[in-house]
């Protein structure tokens, strides 16, 4: 089942327009995240997808038939919601079959269903009690499961973890996967959550006010981001992104503060105005134990993970830089540090925030 969206374009009756010129293609077994801010037209996207609201242009079509008009029973989707939407005074197995009755499905074939569906989600044992009686993560599973005995190709989620806590979620991810995997099923699925996107996804739409900031498998995103924006929103503490120029093959903070040797073999490079740069890219040392190299800063702030170390360090420059460490360190608030940039990894930017690739440019570190 391929959902395939073409140049959508969604004008509320205020004149906003929430989404412009959305056009992709979601192949039959992926799990297809759409992800950005609060109001970036997530949820429109996906009710779009659904035929819950019309849209102004635009085609959607669904294993190649155009649905653009259709009514959302036609559409032959399941959707799954963060608040659940479960009946109250229905019991588990009731809500979950509860479509298949309405559409007169024959009793044995609904008892079939419910059987696996219960199974796979984990909530035999729940079966006959009340919603109310139930924890939040298993209320989400019984949506899910509701979803599932429809037989529908394609199922719609839209955010719906966020009422869980951070243990559930993180557990709720794994299994949706796993059953999304197991059943071969097209999921698109919304979330303002990178990590649930990054996790999750085969493919990720990140959408910023109402239009494609870029759409790539998940490691693609974070290692070559189109743009600022993208390489922004994704990782944990943020990247770096540093205003810099490059002057007689040495790139500079904008202020003139060297940071490295580059040569350069190509006139584009001129165009360099942004250096990005990840917070586990960069090494720190303690200034007393350095062999000389590097940069020289001052710890600002220290923030022990166990695992790891977030740190922000000041340059001399005055620059503020976040940098994260897989280990434990012995600093202090206002050590003095050295630090190393790691040039492999650096992505560059024009003033308008578009990566640029340097084929020519050699790192010559000095
Ligand atoms: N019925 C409506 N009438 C007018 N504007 C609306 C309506 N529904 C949504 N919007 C606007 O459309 C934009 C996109 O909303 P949408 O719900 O798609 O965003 P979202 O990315 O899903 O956000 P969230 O994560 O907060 O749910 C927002 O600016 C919102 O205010």
């Amino acid at each position: 089942m391929t959902i395939e969206l073409r140049s959508l374009k969604k004008i509320y009756a205020n004149g906003e327009e929430v989404l412009t010129e959305i056009s992709a293609t979601i192949e039959t077994g992926q799990f297809y995240i759409l992800v950005g801010a609060s109001g970036s037209g997530k949820s429109t996207i996906l009710n779009a997808i659904a035929g819950f609201i019309p849209i102004n242009s635009g085609k959607v079509l669904i294993n190649g038939h155009d649905m653009t008009n259709k009514k959302p029973a036609d559409r032959h989707l399941a959707m799954v919601f963060q608040n659940y939407a479960l009946i109250p005074n229905l019991t588990v197995a009731e809500n979950i079959v509860f479509g298949l009755s309405a559409r007169h499905v024959p009793k044995n074939i609904q008892q079939e269903k419910l059987r696996s569906a219960l199974t796979l989600v984990g909530l035999v044992e729940q079966q006959a009690k009340y919603p109310r009686f139930l924890s939040g993560g298993q209320r989400q599973r019984v949506s899910l499961a509701r979803a599932l005995v429809s037989d529908a190709d394609i199922i719609l989620m839209d955010e719906p973890l966020s009422n869980l806590d951070a243990k559930l979620r993180a557990e709720m991810r794994k299994e949706i996967r796993a059953i999304q995997q197991k059943l071969g099923l097209t999921v698109v699925y919304v979330t303002h959550d990178q990590t649930e996107a990054m996790t999750m996804g085969d493919q990720i739409m990140l959408l910023n006010n109402g239009k494609i900031e870029q759409i790539g498998r998940p490691l693609d995103l974070y290692n070559a981001p189109a743009t600022t924006f993208v390489a922004d929103f994704f990782g944990n503490p943020a990247i770096n992104l540093l205003r810099v120029r490059l002057a007689h093959q040495t790139l500079c903070l904008d202020n003139g503060y060297p940071l490295c040797q580059l040569s350069v073999v190509d006139d584009q490079t001129e165009q360099v105005t942004i250096l990005g740069i990840r917070p586990e890219n960069i090494q720190v040392t303690l200034e007393t134990v350095t062999n000389g190299g590097g940069l020289s800063g001052t710890v600002e702030q220290i923030e022990p993970l166990g695992d790891g170390t977030n740190l922000v360090v000041v340059l001399d420059s005055k620059e503020r830089l976040r940098i994260k460490v897989h280990q434990q360190l012995g600093l202090a608030v206002s050590d003095s540090v050295m630090i190393r940039l790691n040039l492999n990894n650096m992505l560059f930017f024009d003033q308008n925030g578009t990566r640029m690739l340097l084929p020519n440019l050699v790192e010559s570190v000095g």
